[in-house]
């Protein structure tokens, strides 16, 4: 199987604020192959975003070493692309120019950019949409330029803030579609955050549940279920029920800590 692609060894983060330490990730230990698609799982607060950004090279560890693609993370990198819940869009550029901009800034010749962006254009179904501006496009079609705006640079590695999480449910489920069609097509590793137990176990190879702070892995799950998977297969809700023990004792933890620093208040 050869190294694997991200190595995240003892990383541990610590946010100093109003005289308090968050201890928002302790110890985490995290050796992800090429290819696999790894859904962070967890309620609000646990460091999901944290330990994505550190990945990403935008917030870096307190301690500990991140690996990706063979190169220490020390600043955010070409071969990481982040897709983050806010389209991440330039609302003065139609979506053609939007998903053609990083190619732009690496100087690449107009007609290669010309191609990818059409080849883009035609693997997210956005065709008729390349002279649009984002404000006259659904929360779903700017999240697919979001996609091929990444998707543009060739990462091999694809991090991913709750991307779904501002759409509905039938969007959602259209996009996650899209998504597996695309990683199993470019065989992407892919980080991807949420705080739904569903789309985790709809989407990924491997669920990572994460503990309340400080935010430690809880639990490494291989989910070994055939695509595209059935949300009301048996063995699916078994998972599911599985994993709501272990995120509602988490979300309870959030709960009491909340009160305590209430009362300390
Ligand atoms: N810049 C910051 N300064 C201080 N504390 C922070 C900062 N960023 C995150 N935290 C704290 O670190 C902990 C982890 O936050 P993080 O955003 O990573 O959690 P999360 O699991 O991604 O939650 P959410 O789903 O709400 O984004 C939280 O307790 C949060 O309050």
């Amino acid at each position: 199987m050869g190294d694997p692609h991200i190595v995240v060894s003892g990383v541990g983060k610590v946010f100093a604020t109003g005289g308090r330490d968050v201890v928002a990730l302790q110890d985490i230990d995290l050796a992800i192959p090429r290819g696999q698609f790894v859904c962070l799982l967890g309620p609000s607060g646990c460091g999901k975003s944290t330990l994505l950004n550190a990945v990403a090279g935008f917030a870096l560890p307190s301690t500990g070493t991140i690996v990706a693609d063979g190169q220490p993370v020390a600043a955010p990198g070409p071969e990481r692309g982040m897709v983050f819940q806010e389209y991440a869009l330039f609302p003065w550029m139609t979506v053609e120019d939007n998903i053609a901009f990083g190619l732009q800034i690496k100087g690449q010749p107009k007609g290669q950019i010309r191609a990818t962006v059409d080849k883009l254009l035609a693997m997210l179904s956005l065709a008729d949409f390349r002279q649009r501006y984002p404000k006259d496009l659904s929360g779903g079609m700017r999240q697919r330029v979001a996609i091929a705006r990444v998707l543009a640079l060739d990462s091999p590695i694809m991090l991913m803030d709750e991307p779904f999480g501002a759409l509905d449910a039938l969007t959602r489920r259209n996009l996650q579609d899209e998504l597996l069609r695309i990683w199993s097509e470019l065989r992407k590793t892919i980080i991807f955050v949420t705080h739904s137990i569903e789309e985790a176990i709809y989407l990924a190879d491997r669920i990572v549940v994460m503990t309340y702070r400080p935010g430690t892995i809880k639990r490494d799950i291989l989910v070994d279920l055939p695509r595209l998977r059935d949300p009301a297969a048996a063995d699916f809700n078994a998972l599911k029920r599985e994993l709501g023990l272990l995120v509602m004792e988490e979300q309870q933890r959030h709960h009491h800590d909340e009160l305590r620093l209430a009362a300390v208040d």
